[in-house]
């Protein structure tokens, strides 16, 4: 008999297109492939590890049975209302990244149902395959929580100067999945209550047959320079002393380049020239923003800003000396010491903004012969 099938021995799990085999065995070995699969020990020669994970991944989003029995050998991020869960390490703070076995048994302490684990979302998995979900645990009492957890829940915007800097996309895209869950928990057509699938990939309306996917805003975000300056702005509602980057949400039909021209225009008066695309992130806040990051240039004889003061608070030019030291500079407690002007943490993809053009801006002082 010839089959499609994967040969299977003790040591090694390579795909092979055709193999003669009897009906039993084949179904042995599948059910074993099925399994392997399913616990993640399914080795390939040709598939590299990103690859597989990939495709695992992609089978969890899709197959309710799969992600189920994924969770069971887990990691979970646990957040409070949307605040995620941090431990204190010696160098400082990690986020907090719980054994599934582990959390059932906490959530039994606190006097909740273990299987409320079941409620996770798939995030992701971590390079030595383990699978990672994120659960918020907003209706129960969060300081006995953070006692038998051995972490405190912490504000994410906060968290993001805590935490290292390779754990804040994850961090940020367990809040978001959450919030888009907690806020999409109803057809727009037929107000009737969506279901999610068991990884939260999507939630579907069974009255409409609407399925809805967790979304993001396309917004723009650009580094504007006269060729030594670069401009950055403040909304009323930014911690004190913090500059940012100009940005804005896209509007329905617009292309980036076109979004661009006109926020700067909008916000500061200003027309830009030679856009260069330097990269994009995904941001939390407010709903999901998926951050299109550009360098543009003004001509440095037309520099005059005119602020849109419904919109930001201030707009200033600032030099290369005053950049660098704001990159060094962390927020401050504005109740116990005076502002001082400092950008979005190094997360932000604003703050990569700035590091180009203080990198740029510093290749280009050697090259004139300045310091
Ligand atoms: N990761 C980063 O480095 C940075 C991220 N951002 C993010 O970019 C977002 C947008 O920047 P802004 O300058 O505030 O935008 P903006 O200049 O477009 O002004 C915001 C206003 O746009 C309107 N708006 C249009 N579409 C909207 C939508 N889909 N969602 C919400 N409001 C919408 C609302 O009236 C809102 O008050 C911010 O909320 C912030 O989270 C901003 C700067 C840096
Ligand atoms: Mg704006």
């Amino acid at each position: 008999m010839l089959l499609d099938v994967v040969t299977i021995t003790e040591k090694d799990y390579t795909p092979c297109s055709k193999a003669n085999s009897s009906k039993d065995s084949v179904k042995h070995m599948l059910q074993s492939f099925k399994y392997l699969f399913s616990c993640n020990l399914v080795l390939s020669r040709s598939l590299s590890g990103y690859v597989s994970r990939m495709r695992y991944l992609m089978r969890l989003k899709e197959d309710d049975e799969a992600c189920r029995e994924a969770l069971k050998s887990g990691k979970v991020l646990l957040y409070h209302k949307l605040s995620p869960l941090l431990r204190k390490t010696s160098s400082g703070y990690k986020l907090a990244s719980l054994k599934t076995s582990d959390l059932e048994q906490i959530l039994e302490k606190v006097g909740k149902d273990k299987h409320i684990v079941n409620e996770s979302f798939l995030l992701g998995c971590t390079d030595k395959d383990e699978p990672q979900f994120s659960l918020d645990v907003g209706d129960l009492d969060r300081s006995a929580l953070e006692q038998e957890c051995r972490g405190m829940f912490v504000d994410l915007r906060k968290a993001f100067f805590m935490i290292p800097g390779p754990e804040s996309p994850l961090a940020a895209k367990g809040q978001a999945l959450l919030r888009w869950h907690q806020t999409n928990c109803f057809c727009s057509a037929t107000g009737q209550p969506t279901v999610r699938n068991q990884s939260g990939s999507f939630r579907v309306c069974h009255s409409s047959g609407i399925t809805y996917y967790p979304k993001m805003a396309p917004v723009v975000i650009v580094l504007v320079s006269d060729g030594s300056r670069c401009l950055l702005a403040r909304q009323a509602m930014f911690p004190p002393g913090m500059y940012s980057a100009l940005s804005g949400f896209c509007d329905m039909g617009e292309s980036v380049e076109e979004a661009l021209h006109r926020e700067v225009a909008e916000e500061v008066g200003l027309e830009v020239e030679n856009l260069q695309y330097s990269g994009s992130q995904h941001w939390p806040f407010p709903q999901s923003s998926f951050m299109l990051a550009c360098h543009a240039t003004v001509n440095p004889d037309k520099t005059q800003v005119n602020i849109d003061k419904a919109e930001l608070e201030d707009a200033r030019w600032f030099t290369y000396e005053e950049i660098t030291e704001a990159l060094q500079n962390l927020p401050r407690d504005p109740r116990r010491e005076p502002p001082v002007f400092w950008v979005p943490p190094s997360y932000a993809i604003a703050n990569q903004l700035l590091q180009e053009w203080a990198n740029h801006q510093q290749l280009s002082r050697k090259l004139h012969g300045l310091k």
